[in-house]
């Protein structure tokens, strides 16, 4: 008996294996953003209560198969109003951030920026001054630049350098960046609730860490502990990073042309919605 190789590859099962390889993506994307999120111990809830289910209508348990279905009924509700800050958050950034990408020049400004970076970094990271600088790309960083302030000065190394000397008015908090110029300082950046963030890594990491998940932002951090540089972006946190990695880093971001920048505004808006974090 010949196998019927027209019907093996027919438009139908094509159609199917398309449908399956979708769904399958989809559910493994979906698992790589929840990793260490809180949505994971509401996954692990939803999963004990479709067993406690499936057990009570295996053994026809009247009581407890009507309370789980009344949990089923309502619990989409509930998770929508347990969720309702990161799904709004979420549709904020999907609306913010742009969904077209607009190629950035070799700019001489940008390079005059990175020197600055790089002539602060040094001084601040030799001398263990903590510092936290956020980059304002496409999102516009306008809800936390409220929080500071205002300054709307050229970067130079010594200014940067000035802000971040303990004991002094503008140290405590960001400076943002905006437009290749230093539009506020001591800004607050909202804090991740990342369980991923190493417990060694305190509230200036985690503030780091925290304006990457909502926005497109380059955020540099500087130590105070250690003296060592992280960087973080797209809800990811790069440490101890050395001189040279850091200079490409930002060369790379803040110069190349930003191709893959806001690849999918979809898939940041589900990075969002499961916030928390994967990294590190
Ligand atoms: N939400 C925030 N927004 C902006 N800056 C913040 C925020 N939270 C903390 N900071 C800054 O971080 C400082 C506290 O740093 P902390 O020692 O907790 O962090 P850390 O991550 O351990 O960094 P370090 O290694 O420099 O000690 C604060 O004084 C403040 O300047």
């Amino acid at each position: 008996m010949g196998i019927a190789w027209e019907s093996l590859f027919s438009w139908q099962h094509l159609v199917n294996l398309v449908d399956i390889l979708v769904v399958w993506y989809v559910i493994y994307k979906l698992m790589m953003l929840l990793r260490g999120t809180k949505a994971v111990q509401l996954f692990r809830g939803v999963i004990i209560i479709v067993l406690i289910k499936f057990v009570s209508w295996f053994f026809d348990l009247q009581t407890v198969s009507w309370i789980t279905n009344q949990i089923i009924n309502w619990g989409f509700i509930a998770i929508i109003i347990i969720f309702q800050p990161e799904i709004r958050r979420g549709l904020e950034h999907l609306g913010r951030g742009s969904l077209f990408v607009h190629n950035k020049k070799q700019n001489e400004d940008e390079l005059r920026m990175i020197k600055a970076l790089d002539q602060a970094i040094q001084y601040m990271s030799k001398r263990r001054i903590g510092a936290l600088i956020t980059i304002q790309r496409e999102t516009g960083l306008e809800d936390y630049i409220e929080t500071g302030i205002g300054i709307d000065a050229e970067i130079t190394g010594a200014l940067l350098i000035n802000i971040f000397i303990p004991n002094t008015p503008l140290h405590d908090g960001a400076v943002i960046i905006k437009n290749n110029k230093i539009a506020v300082a001591a800004a607050y950046l909202p804090l991740s609730e990342s369980n991923l963030i190493p417990k060694a890594l305190g509230t200036r990491h985690r503030a780091a860490v925290g304006i990457s998940e909502v926005t497109d932002a380059l955020t540099i951090v500087v130590s105070e502990e250690t003296g060592g540089v992280t960087v973080t972006e797209n809800n990811e946190l790069l440490r101890d990073l050395t001189r040279e990695d850091y200079l490409k880093l930002l060369k790379k971001e803040l110069i190349a042309p930003a191709t893959k920048k806001n690849a999918s505004a979809v898939s940041s808006f589900f990075t969002e919605l499961f916030k928390g974090g994967r990294k590190h």
